[in-house]
């Protein structure tokens, strides 16, 4: 395999191809070129007279945006901005990430991707490997017109959020995660390489549409399968350098568990759908130890879901009381239920279980419903990965305060459609008692007696991210489950006081690349620690991971 440069460009060099200047989204900055500029650039003429500053375009572009009718159109519009100018797209995203995460990311990006096919426009964003490419990845990649990629999301598209089998219009996703790859953690957007593998569709809806852009055939689950993962994993390793990070996203649970399994010691790899969202659970319940007065340890948990997210977070919670107790993993499970679409995981029905269930399969009587099981355990935590929305119903919110003082309801189900409950819902169906997270953001909830609660966003965006520019910063080759631990803690330790007063276990949006960065020192710590990093430790480690920070707002002409 060649080796390849690992360190990321900030910035872009002073280009002068005229036209092909203005059609690279990458470089180009439309109006925002400063006039002295244009005529080096070949692109006088092109654009008109004025010179407008960035911030003003942003201001513009957002005027614009708000004056759409539907979250759809706004997306579009967005994604129209990012086919033309890559930079201000990200100023967009950066200067006003919370009010646009919702469009490019959950929810706006599940009605995109049902929307993929449909409103397919032909910009050249990612990459397609489809079972006819078998053979020739390799090659293909060549067809890539950046040479330094660092960060590929690859999906198959089987589990798209809570919307199930999209086929290749999951391509959405990927390109969504690698927009917060760039805007939250600042990776440098032409080194970002969203990933379709086109392995067939089992979604007939899919089949009978025939702007479709898959392949109309039922999804492979034989060896053709696995055979273009594999090729596909070593192609980018070839093409981009062993250290190239890959991040499995939405694939069915049939594959997630058993490809995280396969790569997980050969590259730099990791699933944001099982240890993304861990991380970011077990970051929220660390945070909530503030308001709660318990620690992990002394909680029983609840999921509502146990596949990729629940046991995923299951696992990472062990892991971390583990660490708290000084216990063996084993013991740290005990205090940990799952219930899934038959019930509660218990050890009578270890013979027909899924592998990722069998560690919480305890030895307790059977419940065939969230509500038996939550009146049999008297959990102080629900965590709903189950995309049953309702499942949080009015009394289930109510058995928990009625247990619980501070009774910690998590409703990670995205988009919103899929949500366990709402925040109103849970604060008013708990009288303001419970401590609320969702994976889609809700509006702040006020009460009729006046107290205002602001729900926190319990999604891997707060992770992937900064884990990502962590690997980066120190080159290093692999990522485990201790990093998404660290990213956890740290996580934990970025909400303030003040935002926990108004029950908020997660940081504000704002302050995103804030805490990616300090998520990244602590990634690229641990990496030199544990000899995955292939790069010397440098001096002051967070001055190194700001500076491979892109920023769209500084000035994109100054030579290397
Ligand atoms: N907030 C975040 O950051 C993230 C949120 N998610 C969300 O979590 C949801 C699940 O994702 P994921 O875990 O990957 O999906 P999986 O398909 O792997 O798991 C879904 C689980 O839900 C269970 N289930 C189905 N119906 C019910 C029911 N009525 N009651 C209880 N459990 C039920 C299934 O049971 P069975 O095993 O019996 O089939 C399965 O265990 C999605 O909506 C996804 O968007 C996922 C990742 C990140
Ligand atoms: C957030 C995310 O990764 C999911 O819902 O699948
Ligand atoms: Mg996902």
């Amino acid at each position: 395999m060649t080796s390849h440069p690992a360190t990321t460009t900030r910035r872009y060099s002073r280009l002068t191809f005229g036209v092909y200047h203005a059609k690279d989204p990458v470089k180009y900055n439309g109006v925002s070129t400063p006039v002295e500029r244009r005529t080096d650039l070949g692109i006088q003429g092109l654009v008109p007279a004025a010179f407008v500053p960035l911030e003003l375009d942003v201001q513009r572009c957002m005027e614009q945006l708000r004056s759409k009718a539907t979250p759809l159109e706004k997306y579009i519009y967005l994604q129209s901005i990012q086919d033309v100018s890559e930079r201000l797209y990200y100023a967009i995203l950066v200067a006003h990430t919370a009010e646009v995460m919702p469009i490019v990311y959950t929810p706006t990006v599940g009605a995109a991707c049902e929307n993929f096919s449909k409103t397919y426009r032909g910009t050249l964003r990612g990459m397609y490997f489809s079972l006819k490419d078998a053979g020739n990845i390799r090659k293909i990649f060549d067809n890539w017109p950046s040479q330094h990629v660092t960060t590929i999301v690859v999906t198959d598209g089987e589990r798209i959020l809570g919307l199930g089998d999209l086929g290749v219009n999951g391509m959405g996703i990927p390109i969504g995660k690698l927009a917060l790859y760039t805007a939250c953690a600042g990776i440098h957007p032409a080194h970002v390489l969203p990933v379709q593998l086109d392995v067939g569709t089992n979604n007939e809806k899919n089949i009978q549409d025939p702007y479709y852009l898959g392949l109309k055939q039922p999804r492979e689950r034989g060896p053709a399968y696995d055979a273009l993962v594999t090729e596909f994993f070593e192609a980018a390793m070839d093409k981009f350098g062993e250290d190239v990070l890959i991040q499995f996203e939405d694939f069915g649970n049939l594959n997630a568990f058993r490809l995280l399994d396969a790569w997980k010691d050969k590259a730099c790899t990791f699933n944001d759908d099982i240890q993304g969202t861990a991380s970011v659970a077990v970051g929220g319940l660390l945070a909530s130890e503030k308001l709660t007065g318990k620690k992990l340890s002394e909680h029983t948990f609840l999921f509502s879901g146990a596949g990729e997210a629940g046991t995923g977070i299951a696992e990472l919670m062990a892991y971390a009381i583990s660490i708290e107790l000084s216990i063996p993993v084993e013991d740290a499970r005990k205090k940990i239920y799952l219930v899934d679409s038959k019930g509660l995981v218990t050890k009578s029905r270890l013979e027909s279980l899924q592998h990722h269930k069998l560690n919480f399969a305890h030895d307790v009587a059977d419940c065939k419903s969230l509500k038996c099981a939550i009146d049999a355990l008297r959990p102080s935590a629900i965590i709903g990965v189950s995309a049953m929305p309702g499942t949080f119903d009015k009394e289930v919110c109510e058995k928990m305060a009625q247990y619980n003082e501070h009774p910690i309801i998590a409703a990670l189900s995205n988009p919103t459609s899929k949500a366990e409950c709402t925040a109103e819902q849970a604060y008013t169906w708990t009288n303001g008692k419970a401590i609320f997270s969702s994976g889609s953001p809700f509006a702040p909830v006020t009460l009729a007696d006046g107290r205002r609660f602001v729900s926190g966003q319990g999604n891997n965006a707060y992770i992937f991210p900064g884990i990502g520019l962590g690997r980066l910063a120190a080159c290093s080759t692999r990522i485990t489950n201790h990093d998404m631990y660290l990213a956890a803690k740290v996580l934990s330790e970025q909400v303030t006081q003040q935002e926990l007063d108004v029950g908020c276990l997660y940081p504000p949006l704002s302050k995103i690349r804030e805490v990616s960065a300090h998520i990244a020192v602590a990634i690229a710590k641990n990496a030199h620690e544990t000899g995955v990093a292939t790069e010397a430790m440098p001096e002051n480690l967070m001055e190194h991971v700001k500076s491979l920070m892109y920023d769209p707002f500084e000035d994109p002409y100054v030579e290397q």
